[in-house]
């Protein structure tokens, strides 16, 4: 189908993004990669009056080190994302989650700002960044604020960014020594998830000193197992992994869609925080 008419403006850095999206309100919509917010525009289930391109702000790409904390500029690709060093080093998980994304042309075009500003439950990006306990930076007209990930999801497409506020950043805490995982079961001929769990582990003389395991497809928002995660501590080998595992849905209300029912999300949850963390720990 033929989008619905609007405006078109191509800012030149993050003030002037952020001063266009402020007269527009509530009428305004910014354009990053374009992969949902175009199919959205196409089936006419949005219509901003202004679409804000901000796709030739240089100061929105790249991947820097600040200290401990790996910032991601919000206009990243998912290609760039996966092929960055610093990344696969320092967040290796974000890395290995984004190979899993959608197609090489997807992968080209969709950057890491527009999968968490989207705010699918479904997306594989926002369950990951609740695992990497990521911190969101947000420009607006009163200045800059920092969101963290676990208070960016509010519901379903729903993010705590008001209409005139532009993801500038994504802020991750480095995690050197930690090992990790991405599970993902998703139909064959497509890509997104029916459910996807993001496991990090932190292991000390053995066992399981710490372990963060983020939910993708679970609910409304991306969520954390953290009843898994508790139960995970201490946990010694396979056998203590499959028993922590069995709370990975709880709490969690999953919706019923064609792909699965909630009792099937739930048996998968389950299943996947398992493999997860077992491929994590290399004890599967
Ligand atoms: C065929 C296909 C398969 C896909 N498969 C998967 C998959 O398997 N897993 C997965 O996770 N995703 C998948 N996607 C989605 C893909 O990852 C998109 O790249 C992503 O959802 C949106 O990123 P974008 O840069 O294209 O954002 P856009 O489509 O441009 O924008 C998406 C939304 O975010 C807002 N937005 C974007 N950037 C900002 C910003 N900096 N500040 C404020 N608001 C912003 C827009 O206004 C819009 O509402 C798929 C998409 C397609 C077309």
């Amino acid at each position: 189908m033929i989008p619905p008419a609007f405006e078109y403006a191509r800012p030149g850095s993050v003030d002037e993004a952020v001063r266009v999206l402020a007269g527009a309100g509530e009428d305004g919509k910014v354009l990053a990669g374009g992969q949902s917010l175009l199919p959205l525009l196409r089936m006419r289930l949005a219509f901003p009056e202004l679409v804000v391109d901000v796709g030739r702000i240089g100061e929105l790409r790249g991947v820097r080190e600040d200290g401990d904390t790996l910032v991601i500029g919000a206009m990243t690709t998912h290609h760039e994302v996966v092929r960055d060093p610093l990344v696969r080093r320092h967040a290796g998980l974000l890395a290995e989650a984004t190979a899993t994304v959608a197609d090489p042309a997807v992968r080209h075009r969709g950057t890491l700002g527009g999968s968490l500003a989207h705010a699918d439950p479904a997306g594989d990006l926002p369950a990951v960044a609740l695992a990497l306990d990521a911190e969101l930076v947000v420009a607006g007209p009163g200045g800059r604020r920092t969101v963290p990930a676990r208070e960016f999801f509010v519901d379903y497409l729903q993010s705590a960014l008001a209409p005139d506020e532009l993801l500038v950043e994504v802020r991750i805490p480095k995690t050197d020594g930690w090992s990790f995982h991405y599970e993902k079961f998703h139909p064959v001929a497509q890509s997104w998830a029916i459910v996807g769990v993001a496991a990090l582990v932190r292991r000390d003389d053995g066992h399981i000193a710490e372990a963060r395991v983020g939910l993708t497809n679970m609910g409304s928002t991306p969520l954390r197992a953290t009843a898994a995660e508790e139960a995970l501590s201490g946990a010694d080998g396979p056998e203590a992994v499959a028993r922590a595992a069995e709370a990975a849905a709880e709490g969690a209300r999953p919706s019923q869609d064609l792909a699965a029912s909630p009792e099937y999300r739930r048996h998968l949850a389950r299943v996947l925080t398992r493999r997860a963390v077992l491929t994590a720990t290399g004890w599967g």
